[in-house]
């Protein structure tokens, strides 16, 4: 059985700026948690802490997995990365393998699964700056998963895609999680913070409220999304469009 990781009195700075503000909440193991919360309110700083990539300024976290794949925003991702898709999904697997070492089949079964996954077999061999904003997030995403990681972490990822990739990478978290993947995504979409099992709501840093889905949530809710019921299921949307099961 893991445990739930658990976050207690969390603070973390830029320079001067609090960014997050003595946190105290849960992420439930084997579990989708949603963030939400208006711009700067300390979204991407809870899931760079739980990277490890942003020191604690203050507080503790408890029983964080040692594997944790950290999907980050689109943005992060210059545009003009010479590499193809399928080298994208692969560098899920240089945490393992180290970035010199030569991949296994095994590694490249899991790099056609996670492509299969979210739609990108037949672009497998694109540059990765000729695609759509969808494809790229649907690679990136695919990175993610390929790592196998205890904890998976994505930020925003379904900011700006169209529909399809949208379904794809919702379809993906479900897998992960019915794979038992802890998994914590930043996002501003309604349905995706409905399809949450648990929902974080910060705003300026602070942790206004946490809870299952349609709780309680306060009048700046920047979403909207938490007075609605949860609207599908616990495997709702595992498959992704045509062709995407595995
Ligand atoms: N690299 C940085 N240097 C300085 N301040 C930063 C940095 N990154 C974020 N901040 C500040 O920290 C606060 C929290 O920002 P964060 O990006 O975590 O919010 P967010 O909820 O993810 O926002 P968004 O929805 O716009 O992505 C904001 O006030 C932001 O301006």
């Amino acid at each position: 059985m893991v445990n739930a990781i658990e976050l207690s009195d969390v603070s973390c700075r830029y320079r001067r700026q609090l960014a997050l503000d003595h946190v105290t909440a849960t992420l439930p193991a084997g579990r989708v948690t949603a963030l939400v919360g208006p711009n700067g309110s300390g979204k991407s700083t809870l899931l760079a802490a739980l990277a490890g990539v942003l020191p604690l300024a203050g507080g503790q976290i408890r029983n964080l997995p040692e594997d944790i794949a950290f999907v980050v925003q689109r943005s992060a991702v210059p545009d003009s990365l010479p590499i193809t898709v399928r080298q994208t999904v692969e560098m899920g697997r240089w945490r393992r393998r180290g970035a010199w070492g030569r991949l296994r089949r095994e590694d490249h079964q899991i790099v056609d699964e996670a492509m299969a996954r979210l739609g990108l077999s037949e672009l497998a061999g694109r540059q990765l700056g000729t695609l759509s904003g969808g494809q790229r997030q649907r690679a990136l995403v695919a990175q993610g998963l390929a790592q196998r990681a205890a904890l998976i972490l994505l930020d925003e990822p379904l900011a700006s895609v169209d529909v399809r990739a949208s379904e794809y990478i919702a379809g993906a978290v479900q897998d992960a999680r019915a794979d038992g993947a802890t998994i914590v995504i930043a996002t501003h979409e309604r349905d995706q913070a409905r399809q949450a099992d648990h929902v974080l709501h910060l705003s300026r840093g602070a942790l206004l409220h946490e809870g299952p889905p349609g709780a309680a949530a306060g009048p700046s809710s920047a979403t909207g999304a938490m007075t609605a019921s949860r609207a599908s299921g616990e495997h709702a949307g595992r498959r992704g469009p045509a062709g995407a099961s595995r």
